[in-house]
């Protein structure tokens, strides 16, 4: 059984002039997204746990210990699979031979625990990219030929440090549902650093938030998305994310039927999706409005009854509330910015029974 405290690091020190001071514990599985400024430390804490870099402090991993007082493993015996900006693949060998690399070009029998290389090749859809040489690759289907080559290494850590910030938005686009795909299908966790929101928001179960060599936060996605004592949910783009299953689909109107805790969410999809298919929604704070009544005549779709769970004045104008969904509001929460006035004229407390309006709620593939 997993828990929380399956990746525990704390790393205490001076990088040249830079103190680096960060401490967190993640969960063993899944996506953790390590996410703040340029420059707040966060290559820095991924090369310590890699053990590239040597600061003091300890870095434990699913039971093994990487790094305490009395111990600092080397690199190669950590077993973790470091993904960067740019793929670094051996130009000299075939796509099948640099995801051969770590098991000497060996394909390894399946064994339990074990990443397949059957499964990697179709997760990452590389296939028919099996002879080429790297050169002739895109800057897409290279990173996920790296992407492949790490895991198939079978790290007990996956690192990814910025893989999809040296890509255009379209490549990006490309490769994000990969990476979705992964994540649903394999049991690595991943430690993945960017200073991308929109990725946080797609991928990220955990986060991390860093800022000047210090961890101000961390927890599960939505709790930190949602807590607004935290620089996240005061931005004017902020948002939460919501994992939610698909339960049926309107074909009349090419509307989704989406469960998330305590609402169902109707949403434009692409296409019928099966029932059961976890998908990931996304609702911006801006995209939230507040009713007393459930309003007779309206064309957004979801007005959603809910409570208020808290609320915090942003400016003179503007307060952002954290609401809980359902009559009993003990769902999901969602964000809503609305102005002073409107909370004044309402009556708006804690506590308060409302509907939420949804004006739009983008969706992502899990
Ligand atoms: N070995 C080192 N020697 C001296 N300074 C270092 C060293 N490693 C990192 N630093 C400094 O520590 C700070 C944090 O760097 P780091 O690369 O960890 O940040 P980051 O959050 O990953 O930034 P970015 O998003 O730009 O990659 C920077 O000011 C960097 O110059």
């Amino acid at each position: 059984m997993s828990s929380r405290a399956d990746i525990e690091v704390a790393f205490k020190g001076q990088l040249g002039g830079f103190p680096l001071d960060a401490r967190f514990a993640a969960p063993g599985h899944g996506i953790t997204a390590l996410f703040g400024p340029s420059g707040c430390g966060k290559t820095s804490v991924l090369r310590c746990i890699a053990g590239l870099q040597r600061l003091n402090g300890t870095c434990r991993v699913g039971g093994e210990i990487w790094q305490d007082e009395n111990t600092f493993l080397p690199p190669h015996k950590r077993r973790v699979g470091y993904v960067f900006q740019e793929a670094s693949l051996f130009p000299h060998m075939s796509v099948r031979s640099n995801l051969l690399y770590s098991s000497h070009g060996k394909v390894l029998p399946p064994a339990e625990g074990r990443v397949g290389f059957d499964e990697v090749i179709d997760l990452l859809g590389l296939e028919h990219l099996m002879a080429r040489a790297p050169q002739h690759l895109s800057g897409g289907e290279r990173q996920r030929v790296a992407i492949g080559r790490a895991l198939l290494s079978q790290p007990r850590l996956l690192l990814m440090d910025e893989p999809l910030s040296a890509l255009d938005r379209q490549t990006r686009d490309e490769i994000l549902p990969f990476l979705e795909r992964l994540h649903e299908a394999l049991a690595i966790p991943v430690l993945y650093v960017t200073h991308d929101l929109f990725e946080v928001e797609r991928l990220a179960d955990e986060l991390v938030l860093m800022r000047a060599g210090g961890v101000i936060a961390s927890g599960p996605l939505g709790a930190i998305q949602s807590d607004t004592s935290l620089p996240l949910a005061l931005q004017r783009e902020a948002a939460v994310s919501l994992d939610a299953v698909v339960k049926g689909f309107d074909e009349q109107y090419g509307l989704l039927k989406l469960d998330v805790l305590g609402a169902v969410f109707l949403v434009p999809g692409r296409q019928r999706l099966e029932a059961g298919t976890r998908l990931r929604l996304r609702v911006g704070a801006g995209d939230v409005s507040i009713a007393l009544e459930k309003p007779a005549a309206t064309s957004i779709l979801n007005v959603l009854p809910a409570r208020i769970r808290s609320a915090r004045t942003v400016d003179e104008r503007e307060m952002i509330l954290v609401l809980g969904l359902g009559e009993d509001g003990a769902g999901d929460g969602l964000l809503a910015r609305i102005t002073r006035r409107s909370w004044d004229v309402l009556g708006l407390s804690e506590g308060t029974a409302i509907h939420a309006q949804v004006k739009s709620a983008s969706l992502a593939s899990r």
